[in-house]
This record gives structure tokens, C-alpha cells and sequence, in this order.
């Protein structure tokens, strides 16, 4: 049965739109609250006081009431509030809807789930209502979201709260394929829900697009749409919009800065904190707990986490869309035995709309970035909020955990903060954001390192996922700007791979910027005098000095070096220990070694751990006396006679050199001479031609010292020569001798006697026989010049595979 209707709506409903205009035009402008007030300090009007007209010429005060039904409001506003079962105005509803409505800037603050969305829906529809805007007055107001999901969640709540009115509204979010129609009917359209790069496109693109005549401007979440990432589009946003129209900015951590609200040519804005004086920045029902976990057991936490909430509905941020991906991905496949869900910046717009709403239906565990961090009221509350990775800075937490405990309902977050951000702590106490210290309870947690491994092992295209996620979380820290918390130096990186189920530790580039900085900042340390910490720092400072103009893949060598050291000095070192990190793969990563290192500057280890010469291991087997390394005169002494027995030795050998050389010409000659007779045929010409071609390399006549060039004469080039040196070098080298750790001089002296092409005069070495990294030092005769040239071979070893890196002229 219907109920009858109230004398006030049967009154209402005689009134005509016109009439109605004008009375509230008239109760706003009467009965108007003082700027500067804040309505909510004024004492509420009681429940069943009279709304409206009083009288003839007086109106009920509006300003501080707490009903919706009590404000100068459309009747079709009313009943859209009506519907949506809107009555008691929350507390920034309270205190900005009496400034909005009488067309005054806002900025507006309450904490999350506070209702600001009404607070600018409601002053939106209101304006274009007593404007008497309608389809052929184009785009009156502009709403602006931060994300595509927050801004179609908005558009929702105009539709439901605006369906009495008769404007025309549209949402404007990137990702959608219907831009073309879009283009034809934004025009047309009353109110735009939008994301600042859509509305650009539409401002650059769309013909005859008009705002000029816009009336509201609003930004949600308007410290984000303000901050670095939006500037330009928002300032070209800004540029093609009236000067004169009413701004409503909304977020629950507010800017404040003048420049901002310079740049929206806001006059005498209304500053609205509603709970600026309130004890907690965060909602009363929201229960925080931040634990700390090390990051080598973040997904061991968040694994057993999940397997403990089966029955929650679960929000989990993580740093990265890579990150997202790969959690995702690993542990759907583990079978956790609730739905999993992830939501990212990269998916297909359609597909991030229908994980939305699937999430606002179902009870499943959500892994998403920072793109559901703000404004999103997920329909069916969220018990939980997981932040894995800490939030870069305070603003950014209170949004994450704003998902659950909104309006009036309770909820839960947990923060796994690192043993090395725990100075986020302060920053919460600072910002009055009560958290719950609780220890992890070891015995309930379910390690799930080993089956990730395992899975990567069975699904090869995981490993690059999770090698990503790897990287892109280091990244994440390097770009965080708050270095007091984030320092990607101090994260024990090695086990943070191995956690992930990566076999290895992925290379990271973009450190060794920073671990250059470190080294140079040891380098004030060596300044100090009495430093303890002086010998250590030399060590590592050196040896990032060294590498200055080495290139991407040496820096990442000289980390891993770095913290080689490091290890080997661990007691002496621990000071350095902290802030350069140990990897697992040290012992494969120093077998790469920098080409570009000034000779000598090696520095190798002998047993113990002390730093030796490069040459020192020859020395040392040669002379079998230790101490001879450590006297400087004799290690002269000993590299003089090297040389001398070099010089000697190269003497000889280009004597022997030239004459076998001479000989196998002349054989040479004799046998194209012998081919020349035999050949009788007309095909002489064309024959000696191909002959001819197939020599047109360049020869060469070693026997000549000026090193004349001959053409037709036998011989290879000096780069062929390096060629097919590096070559036999790895092929017989490498392959048989090094593998087998039978590397031997004797060999090496018969393999090059025998191999004809190359005239390898003399070779020395360097042989490291514990770590498969060898450098080898071959003198070549360079033909052209007839000098004797040195190659040096680096060849190494790595996981049982002979590897030439390189080959180089060195200036011995
Ligand atoms: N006056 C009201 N009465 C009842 N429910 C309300 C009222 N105002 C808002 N709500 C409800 O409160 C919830 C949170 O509102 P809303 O999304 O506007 O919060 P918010 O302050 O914008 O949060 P955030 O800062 O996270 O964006 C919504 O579900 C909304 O329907």
C-alpha cells in the first residue's frame, strides 16, 4: 500500500521548477553562512524543525544542520538522495555543502570513507539545477578523477543521486575504443566525469569541444590530480577553462600549497579539515597493525596471511604492476583456495572494470597497485588491507587503508614494514596514524620460497616474470624520494631473489650510480684521520674509482665484487657490510672482469683473504718465496728479468719465424706454378681469376721488416690471426684444459707450435686455478708492422661453460 504523502511534498510538488529556483536561490543567498565559519561549530537546528520558507520574507538557517532535508536543495536532489537512502549529512557533508551551495571555492578534508564524493556531487547538480542548464548549453561542469575505476565510480553516484534531474552526463576515461563517439556527443553533454588525460585528448581532438561556459570545476582526490604526475596535463586543462566558475577540491590529505591553488585561480577558498582536531587521521573503526618482515619473507607472510583469511575479502597493494603479476600469477598457481584477483595500471580497461566489480561482489583476494589506493568504495566492505611493500610516504598509507573501515563499518590493515623503514613509524606517530606493533607468529608461518622455485622450474615463462617483479621492486626503492626510509643499499637483495624461487640474482644496473655515491662518500671517511673504518673504505673506494668509465654490465661487476670483499673482511668490514649489499652469485659474478680497469689494478685474493698483485701468483710459483711479493725492490728486480728473458725469447722466435715462413712461401709458389702448367683449358683466365679472388685478402710479406705489402702473396690478416686465435684458444683451451682445471703451460706452447697460420711467438699467462678465470697473454707477430704484438685472452669459466669475454691490446 503507498503511504500518503507528506503535506511538505504535496506542497513541494505544486511548486514549479521556477518557483522552486527562485526560493532557493533567495533561501541560499538569505540565509547564507559567514565566510571563513565553519557551519559544523554552529549548534544543529532540531529534528522537526520547520524546513524552507518561514514565512513571507524569512527562511530557516541552513548552515549547521545535519539532515539533508533541512538544506536549500532541489526536490529532485532530495529524492535522489531519498533513493539512495541518504539522510543524516556526515561531517564534511555538514561543513562544506553550506558554503558550496552559495558558490564559494572549497577545499574540502575528511578522512577516507568520510562521504566528500556527495559533498561535490550534491553542489554540482544544485548549480546547473538553479542555472537552468540544459542540452544546448554544452558542458557545465567538470569532475576530475585520478584513476578510471575512482572516476567510474563517481559517475555511479551521479547517476544514482542526479536520476530525477534531466542533465546529460558522460564518463571520460581513457582505455575506451569508443573515443569517435565520444568525440560526436561530448558536446552535448552536461557533466563530465573525467580523467585529466581523456579530457585533454578531448580539448586537443574533439571539434568545437567548448567549456568556456562551464560553471563547476572539481577534483577528487585533488592533492594527487595536483602533484608532479598531472602537471602538465592539468595546466593545459586549466588554461582552456573560465576564470570565473566555482573549484571544489576533495581528498582526505588536502594540499595546502598556495602555488596550487594559484594555478586553479581559486579566490579565498574555504579550508574545510573536518577532523583536523581529531585524535587519529584514519577512520575510528579501523584497526592498523604493522609488523616487521624482512624481505626475504614478505611472500612467506603474505602466503600464510591469505591461507589464514580464507574467508575475508582482501585487499593486497604492492609496489609494482610487475610485482602484481608476478604474485598473482605464482600463487594462483599454489591454489591458496580462495579467488585471487589483480587490478593494475597495464591491464585492458574492460578487464579492470570487470575485476572491480567482481571484487565488489565475491569474497577474494585482490593484488593491485596503487591504482585502487584512492577514493574506491568497494561495495561489499574489505575486511582486510595488506600493504606488502610500504607506501612512499604517510598520505599514501591513509589512502591505501581507506579501502576498509569506510562510512560507519569497521576494518582491519596490516603493513609488513622492512627492518630498515622502520622510521615510517615516527612519520605515523607525526601524522597522528595510531598503528598496533605485533610480532609475526612464527609458528603459523608457511614458507613459500621452495614452491616457488619449484614452479618457476616447471613453468619457464614464470622466471622472467619474477625476475621482473625482482627488479622492479629494487627500482621502486631506488626512486622512492624519502631516503631516510628507502635505501635499496641496505635490502638484502640476494635472499630477496632467492624468496622469489630465482635461481640467481638478477643483474641491477641502475645501483651502481648509488654505490658509486657510497664510495664516494668512504672517501670522506679516508679524510678523517684515525679513521677505524679507513682501511676498509680504501678497499671498496678503490675499487669503484677504478671502474669510473666502465660500462653497464662491469658497474653491476663491480657491486658484486664490492660486496665480494666485503665478505672476505666480513669481521673488519661490517660497517661497509650494511650498506652494500651480498649476493648470492658473487663467486660467478667476479669472474667477469673489467677490460677497461687500468693494467695492474686487479686486485686478487690469496687464501686468506689478502689482496694480491696481479702478477703475484706467477711470481709466487716461480720463486716459491712468499715474501719476495711484499719487497718492492725484488718484485722490480724479477719483472726487469721477465722482460729481458721476453725480449730475448722474441728475438729468437721472429728469426725462426721469418725462416719458416720464407720456406712455406716458396712451397707455396712452387705449388701454383705446378697447378699454373697443368692447366691447359680455355678457362685459364677465368681460373686464375677465381685463384685471384680467393687471395684478394690482404697479404702480407713477413719477411720483410718494413712490412711491405705483396700482393698475391700467402698469409692472413692480423684480425683473421685474432680470430681464429680466440678460437683454438677456445676450442682447445678452454674447452678441454680449463674445464678439467689442467690448464698447463706446456700444453699452450705445443698447441700454438703447431698450428701453422698464426705465428704465436711467445705466450705467458695468469692462471687462477681455483677460480676457472684465466687471462692469457699471446704474443702474436704482427705481420703489417712486424713487431711483436701482445692479445690478452680473458676467458672465464662460468657454471661449466669456457667463455672468451674479450680480447685486447693492453700497454704492458
Ligand atoms: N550521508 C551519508 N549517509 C550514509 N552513507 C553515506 C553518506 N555519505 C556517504 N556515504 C557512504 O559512505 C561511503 C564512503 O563515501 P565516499 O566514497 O564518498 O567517501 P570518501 O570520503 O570520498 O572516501 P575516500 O577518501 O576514500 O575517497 C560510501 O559508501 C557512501 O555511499
Amino acid at each position: 500500500m503507498r503511504r500518503p504523502k507528506s503535506r511538505d511534498f504535496k506542497k513541494q510538488q505544486r511548486i514549479s521548477e521556477e518557483t522552486e529556483i527562485e526560493l532557493l536561490k533567495s533561501w541560499i543567498q538569505t540565509q547564507q553562512v559567514d565566510s571563513g565559519s565553519n557551519p559544523m561549530s554552529l549548534p544543529p537546528l532540531p529534528k522537526n524543525a520547520p524546513t524552507g520558507r518561514l514565512d513571507e520574507n524569512t527562511f530557516s538557517r541552513y548552515a549547521g544542520v545535519a539532515n539533508f532535508n533541512q538544506l536549500p536543495l532541489s526536490k529532485k536532489t532530495k529524492d535522489g538522495l531519498k533513493d539512495g537512502k541518504f539522510v543524516n549529512m556526515t561531517d564534511i557533508q555538514r561543513a562544506s555543502l553550506p558554503h558550496a551551495l552559495c558558490g564559494r571555492d572549497i577545499l574540502g578534508a575528511a578522512k577516507t570513507g568520510s562521504g566528500k564524493t556527495l559533498a561535490f556531487i550534491i553542489p554540482v547538480l544544485e548549480k546547473l539545477y538553479r542555472e537552468r542548464w540544459g542540452p544546448e548549453d554544452g558542458v557545465g561542469s567538470i569532475i576530475i578523477s585520478p584513476t578510471r575505476e575512482l572516476a567510474g565510480q563517481l559517475f555511479d553516484v551521479l547517476k544514482s543521486v542526479g536520476k530525477h534531474h534531466n542533465f546529460s552526463a558522460g564518463l571520460l576515461i581513457g582505455g575506451r575504443k569508443d573515443v569517435d563517439m565520444e568525440k560526436e556527443r561530448v558536446n552535448e553533454l552536461n557533466i563530465l566525469i573525467c580523467t585529466p588525460g581523456r579530457l585533454l585528448q578531448h580539448m586537443d581532438e574533439t571539434p568545437n569541444f567548448d567549456c568556456s561556459q562551464m560553471q563547476v570545476l572539481v577534483l577528487d582526490e585533488a592533492d594527487r590530480i595536483l602533484d608532479s604526475g598531472f602537471k602538465r596535463e592539468l595546466n593545459a586543462i586549466i588554461s582552456q577553462l573560465p576564470k570565473r566558475r566555482q573549484t571544489l577540491l576533495f581528498s582526505a590529505t588536502q594540499t595546502k600549497s598556495v602555488q596550487d591553488l594559484a594555478r586553479l585561480s581559486m579566490k579565498d577558498p574555504e579550508y574545510l579539515s573536518v577532523h583536523e582536531e581529531s585524535v587519529t587521521a584514519t577512520p575510528t573503526l579501523l584497526k592498523q597493525i604493522v609488523m616487521v618482515v624482512p624481505l626475504d619473507q614478505k611472500l612467506d607472510m603474505l602466503w600464510s596471511f591469505i591461507k589464514t583469511h580464507l574467508q575475508s575479502k582482501i585487499l593486497v597493494f604492492l609496489s609494482s604492476c610487475k610485482q602484481v603479476k608476478f604474485v598473482y600469477e605464482a600463487f594462483k598457481k599454489l591454489h591458496p583456495g580462495i579467488p585471487l584477483k589483480c587490478l593494475h595500471g597495464r591491464m585492458k580497461q574492460e578487464r579492470r572494470m570487470a575485476i572491480y566489480s567482481e571484487f565488489c561482489e565475491k569474497r577474494s583476494v585482490l593484488f593491485c597497485t596503487d591504482v585502487a589506493a584512492r577514493g574506491l568504495d568497494f561495495n561489499k566492505a574489505v575486511d582486510w588491507v595488506v600493504q606488502v611493500d610500504c607506501p612512499e610516504n604517510v598520505a599514501s598509507y591513509i589512502h591505501r587503508v581507506g579501502r576498509t573501515a569506510r562510512y560507519k563499518s569497521g576494518g582491519k590493515s596490516v603493513l609488513f614494514l622492512l627492518p630498515s623503514e622502520i622510521q615510517m613509524l615516527e612519520k605515523f606517530k607525526a601524522a597522528k596514524v595510531p598503528v598496533h606493533f605485533n610480532k609475526p607468529r612464527k609458528e603459523l608461518l608457511q614458507p613459500v620460497s621452495a614452491l616457488l622455485a619449484s614452479l618457476l622450474a616447471k613453468y619457464p615463462d614464470l622466471q622472467p616474470r619474477a625476475q621482473r617483479a625482482f627488479i622492479t621492486y629494487l627500482r621502486s626503492i631506488h626512486l622512492q624520494k624519502d631516503k631516510e626510509i628507502f635505501d635499496v643499499l641496505k635490502l638484502p637483495i640476494d635472499e630477496y631473489a632467492a624468496s622469489l624461487g630465482l635461481p640467481m640474482t638478477p643483474k641491477i644496473r641502475f645501483l651502481n650510480q648509488k654505490i658509486k655515491s657510497k664510495a664516494v662518500s668512504k672517501e670522506q671517511i679516508l679524510a678523517e684521520p684515525e679513521s677505524p673504518k679507513k682501511e676498509n673504505a680504501l678497499i671498496v673506494t678503490k675499487k669503484k674509482l677504478a671502474t669510473d668509465d666502465s660500462n653497464d654490465e662491469e658497474e653491476d661487476n663491480d657491486l658484486f665484487m664490492a660486496a665480494d670483499t666485503l665478505n672476505e673482511d666480513e669481521g673488519k668490514a661490517s660497517e661497509i657490510g650494511e650498506v652494500i649489499p651480498a649476493t648470492r652469485v658473487l663467486k660467478k659474478k667476479k669472474l667477469k672482469i673489467n677490460l677497461h680497469r687500468p693494467l695492474g689494478s686487479r686486485v686478487v685474493f690469496d687464501d686468506e683473504g689478502n689482496t694480491l698483485p696481479p702478477l703475484a701468483r706467477i711470481a709466487d710459483t716461480q720463486s716459491g718465496k712468499e715474501s719476495m711479493l711484499l719487497d718492492p725492490e725484488q718484485k722490480a728486480e724479477y719483472y726487469r728479468r721477465m722482460r729481458e728473458d721476453l725480449k730475448k725469447a722474441d728475438k729468437e722466435d721472429k728469426l725462426v719465424d721469418r725462416q719458416r715462413r720464407r720456406e712455406k712461401r716458396i712451397k707455396q709458389k712452387m705449388k701454383l706454378k705446378e697447378v699454373d702448367e697443368d692447366d691447359t683449358s680455355g678457362s685459364e683466365e677465368e681460373e686464375t681469376d677465381d685463384r685471384a679472388n680467393k687471395r684478394k685478402k690482404v697479404y702480407f710479406d713477413s719477411d720483410s721488416d718494413e712490412g711491405e705489402r705483396n700482393d698475391g702473396k700467402a698469409g692472413v690478416t692480423v684480425e683473421e690471426q685474432e680470430a681464429l686465435a680466440l678460437k683454438l684458444m677456445f676450442v682447445e683451451l678452454i674447452e678441454r684444459s680449463i674445464m678439467k682445471n689442467e690448464f698447463c703451460g706446456h700444453y699452450i706452447m705445443k698447441l700454438t707450435e703447431d698450428w701453422d697460420p698464426l705465428t704465436l711467438h711467445s705466450l705467458c699467462y695468469l692462471n687462477q686455478p681455483n677460480n676457472s678465470s684465466i687471462i692469457l697473454y699471446v704474443k702474436l707477430f704482427d705481420n703489417e708492422f712486424c713487431y711483436l704484438r701482445t692479445i690478452i685472452i680473458i676467458a672465464s669459466v662460468h657454471r661449466g661453460f669456457g667463455q672468451v669475454t674479450n680480447f685486447l691490446d693492453p700497454a704492458l
